[in-house]
């Protein structure tokens, strides 16, 4: 029963922070990729700006059916690992939260990978000199199809090692910051706060986890933008590493990262708090409350919950 909430809690509150947060991700990923000799935006608020002028407010919805997909699936697979990792591993440690987290976001990553490969050739199509190169495709769904077609199950899995390698860590640290943050605000059900202090908790988790990947992001989603048209720029992650530094400098691993932030603090803001206050109301348990972190049915431990319950989202 308690997997079967934290799915239930994650499917809601990944939804949620995709409604929230998709527009900055089509900025970040044009941004990140733009090519550096004919740039199309001048930064991120020029790039907002273009987009809804010349393909309206629509165009920084495009490639949202791939994550609406599959970030309410991966949320709903991130917490319910994490949950159930947190209740294996016994005790609510700082530790343990980070190696819960980065279990999960281990894991989710096999979804991940195919679903940001079709997000970033959606949001990217028809683009600059991508114009002449490739035949659009109808939906995300449609773009995964005609990769496999083409380039097999290699082709749909392009950017799987920069995804685990960024995903990994970047869970653990989105699960850790907002335990640590959770426990040194302290919240109460009956404080006027605690959703603000839950917002804040999570929109600061999404940050600090995309600040420390980062550099790895704008790897993947160059990697993911490649081949497009049958040819390829980058013959693996090190040669996309070394244009990339030849080319730009170390500057290259900061293109996007503005919007990113911008969307990492409501989106994941939404999803914690979404999460955090569907379990609490779900769970109905007094003790649960007590560190802003609902704490799971009776678990298996052989001593009191008080003591040391595992905590899960
Ligand atoms: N760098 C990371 N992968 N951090 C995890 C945050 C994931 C979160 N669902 C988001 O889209 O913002």
């Amino acid at each position: 029963m308690d997997f079967t909430l934290d799915f239930a809690a994650g499917c809601i509150g990944g939804a949620a922070g995709v409604l929230v947060g998709h527009p900055f991700d089509t900025v970040k990923v044009r941004l990140q990729v733009q090519s550096v000799d004919r740039p199309l935006y001048r930064g991120t608020y020029h790039c907002f700006q273009s987009i809804v002028r010349q393909e309206s407010m629509t165009g920084l919805y495009k490639g949202i059916g791939s994550p609406m997909m599959g970030l309410t699936f991966i949320n709903a697979i991130v917490f319910g690992v994490q949950g159930n990792a947190m209740r294996r591993l016994g005790h609510d440690t700082p530790l343990n939260q980070f190696l819960a987290g980065a279990s999960a976001g281990a894991l989710q990553s096999v979804i991940c990978c195919p679903m940001e490969l079709a997000k970033t050739r959606m949001q990217l199509q028809g683009l600059g000199e991508r114009k002449s190169k490739q035949k659009l495709y109808k939906n995300s769904l449609d773009c995964l199809v005609r990769i496999y077609r083409k380039e097999g199950f290699r082709g749909i899995n392009r950017g799987m090692v920069t995804t685990l390698v960024r995903e990994t860590p970047g869970f653990g640290i989105y699960f850790l910051t907002y335990d640590v943050l959770t426990r040194s605000l302290g919240c109460e059900p009956d404080d006027p706060y605690m959703i603000l202090k839950l917002l804040f908790a999570g929109g600061m988790s999404g940050i600090a986890s995309w600040i420390s990947t980062y550099p790895v992001d704008v790897i993947k989603s160059r990697l993911q933008a490649d081949g497009v048209g049958g040819h390829n720029k980058y013959n693996g992650i090190a040669d996309c590493v070394r244009q990339s530094l030849k080319r730009e400098g170390w500057r290259v691993f900061t293109h996007g990262l503005t919007s990113t932030l911008l969307r990492a603090f409501p989106v994941n803001a939404t999803t914690f708090a979404t999460v955090t206050l569907f379990l609490m109301y779900m769970r109905d348990d007094e003790g649960a409350v007590k560190d802003c972190e609902p704490q799971p049915a009776h678990s298996s431990l052989t001593v009191s919950p008080q003591q040391a319950q595992p905590s899960s989202l």
